[in-house]
């Protein structure tokens, strides 16, 4: 079982708001497709150039919430726009690729903590489909609607549904340290502070430094790498960073 975040700055042109990268998709879904082979696959897309922009124009993060739903619907939106083009490049090749959108599923409780309910998706696991998730807006006790990034999903649903390898496929080779090299091996966050940034765009979700802590904070190992890895990782293989 394996659960699969493909970057949103991968798959869009973040430099441009709502800008798919229709080459880098194209090769990422020809991954997918050539490497299932009865194997369960749960794909995560982040936002790159739809949603972040939308968040941030709201003022909504992770943490900064909004009760108004006209937000809402413009950050989901444009979640569900991309959500869409992923699904159709996948069903091109396929990939019995189907949308599990958080929004209407998951919630943060009063401590900010994510809720998500896997039911739904081990049973499309179970009958041969592929669940295609994305960050999303979701309801949050006390706050009103707050932003759960695609890695956060990951982290739970790795958990939930005891993933046996969690890829995050970014727009880097893996995580680089201060000569730009990549790392093979991360096991202590301590150990990598220092080079781990946010994101170099628009995003309202944490970049590198979040995403390490929280691949760390899991049993399984985990790996990012860039899309020139994605193959590598889909056969078994090492790619990119190590996360253990
Ligand atoms: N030490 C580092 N090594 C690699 N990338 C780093 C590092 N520090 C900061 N970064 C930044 O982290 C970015 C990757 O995080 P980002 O959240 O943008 O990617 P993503 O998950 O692919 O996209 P999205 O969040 O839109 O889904 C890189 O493009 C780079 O700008
Ligand atoms: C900004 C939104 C709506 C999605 C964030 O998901 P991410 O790109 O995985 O951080």
């Amino acid at each position: 079982m394996i659960v699969l975040k493909l970057g949103g700055s991968v798959i869009t042109d973040k430099e441009r708001p709502e800008t798919l990268d229709g080459d880098s998709l194209k090769q990422a879904t020809d991954a997918v497709a050539s490497a299932l082979a009865g194997e369960k696959l749960v794909i995560v897309h982040g936002g790159g150039s739809f949603g972040h922009h939308n968040a941030s124009e709201h003022g909504v993060s992770t943490t900064e919430g909004t009760h108004d739903a006209a937000a809402l619907l413009d950050i989901h939106g444009a979640m569900k726009t991309l959500n869409q083009f992923v699904l159709s490049r996948l069903l091109e090749r396929d990939v019995q690729a189907v949308p599990v959108h958080p929004l209407s599923t998951a919630h943060r409780d009063d401590s900010g903590d994510l809720e998500l309910p896997t039911g739904q998706i081990e049973t499309m696991l179970e009958e041969g489909f592929v669940p295609v998730l994305h960050g999303d807006v979701i309801a949050h006790a006390g706050a009103g609607a707050t932003i759960v990034s695609g890695d956060e999903l990951v982290v739970e649903l790795a958990r939930a549904l005891e993933a046996d390898r969690i890829g995050l496929c970014s727009t880097v080779p893996g995580v680089l340290d201060a000569d730009d090299a990549v790392i093979n091996r991360i096991s202590a966050y301590g150990d990598v502070e220092s080079v781990l940034g946010a994101s170099d765009t628009t995003d309202v979700t944490g970049g590198m430094a979040a995403k390490v802590r929280a691949l760390l904070a899991l049993e399984a190992e985990a790996s990012i790498f860039g899309l020139e890895g994605l193959k590598s990782f889909l056969h078994g293989e090492n790619a990119g960073t190590t996360i253990e």
